[in-house]
């Protein structure tokens, strides 16, 4: 695959920045790839493992004359950061992050974007639960969305060039406007998020039934549960922070279902919950024919088995 980018800074060495590289590195995607960590120690573990062509002890080195500066760093410091690499930021060069939110990361970053750089956010809509530097992989991105949000007047030959590299790493691109973005994560990804932390927090408090049990004789669903609430507990603190309205109003939404089915359930009500049960089922038959189910073999490759 040719190169996208001359000069690529990723800063944050945790699962997405460590994917991307290994997935630049795989395909050729980039001249050379510096890197900064704020601990001194994932720095250390960067050189170790081979993670970045170059690792910089502070961002100004990593920034200088990149091409791409993508902001790897949880939600709630994406402004802290951008007001550290500004002045470093060369002419022509593009700023992307891949941050879980959106419009909050746009009010922070953009005051600290100079005259002549681009900014595009991005986000892809993949991951895993686990953290760090050692936490990436190559294939992390195939198959799956990232969602680009170009703000006002951002130069399409720019877009184009960051969407490039995103396909060319596996990834499907999609644009979309900030808000929107906001409130579509509220609903696949944030308020599951919230909910799942929740099942297995009253799990953990339940008195009389034990953690080994829970642990012995949970089925998928909760074990899936339980794989969510290992996420990591800085990152997520900071998507709820950051996405307030849109996941305050999903689970407004969530607690006035929840309510419902509660009644439904106390009243004997089974023609309300076989009812509510047939529209949910719906969804995934939806996802299946639309070739969207990322657990199938033959994902990204038109799904024709699981129609
Ligand atoms: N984990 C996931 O599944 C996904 C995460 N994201 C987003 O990607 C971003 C990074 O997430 P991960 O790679 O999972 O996190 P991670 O926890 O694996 O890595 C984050 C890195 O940022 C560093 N960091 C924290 N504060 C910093 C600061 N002030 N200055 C410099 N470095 C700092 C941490 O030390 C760590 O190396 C987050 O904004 C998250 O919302 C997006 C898609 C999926
Ligand atoms: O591990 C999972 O199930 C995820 O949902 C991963 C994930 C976490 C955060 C994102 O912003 C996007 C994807």
């Amino acid at each position: 695959m040719p190169q996208v980018y001359e000069r690529v800074a990723l800063i944050g060495l945790g699962l997405i920045a460590s994917s991307m590289f290994w997935a630049m590195k795989r395909g050729g995607l980039a001249g050379e790839v510096t890197g900064f960590a704020r601990s001194a120690e994932t720095r250390e573990t960067a050189r170790e493992i081979g993670l970045c062509d170059r690792v910089c002890d502070t961002l100004g080195d990593a920034v200088a004359d990149a091409d791409l500066v993508v902001l790897c760093v949880p939600v709630g410091v994406m402004g802290a950061v951008a007001a550290e690499i500004e002045p470093f930021l060369k002419t022509g060069a593009t700023v992307t992050d891949v941050g879980s939110v959106k419009a909050d990361v746009i009010a922070q970053v953009g005051p600290h974007i100079p005259e002549g750089v681009h900014f595009i956010p991005g986000h892809p809509l993949a991951g895993t639960e686990h953290s760090g530097p050692r936490s990436g992989f190559a294939e992390l991105f195939e198959n799956r969305w990232t969602l680009l949000v170009p703000v006002a007047g951002t130069e399409p030959a720019a877009t184009a060039k960051l969407r490039s590299l995103w396909e060319s790493m596996g990834a499907l691109v999609d644009e979309m406007d900030a808000e929107h973005h906001d409130l579509v994560l509220a609903v696949t990804s944030h308020a599951p998020h919230l909910i799942a932390y929740t099942m297995v927090g009253v799990a953990d408090d339940l008195q009389r039934v034990t953690d080994e049990e829970v642990i012995q004789y949970s089925a998928t669903g909760f074990r899936d549960f339980t794989r969510i609430a290992a996420s990591d507990p800085t990152m997520w603190r900071d998507v709820f922070l950051s996405n307030k309205d849109a996941t305050l109003e999903i689970l407004g939404r969530f607690t006035e279902e929840l309510f419902a089915l509660q009644r439904a359930i106390r009243q004997g009500d089974g023609d309300h919950l076989h009812a509510y049960f047939t529209r949910t089922r719906a969804i995934r038959r939806g996802i299946i024919e639309a070739g969207q189910d990322i657990d199938a073999p033959d994902f990204g490759r038109g799904g024709e088995r699981n129609k």
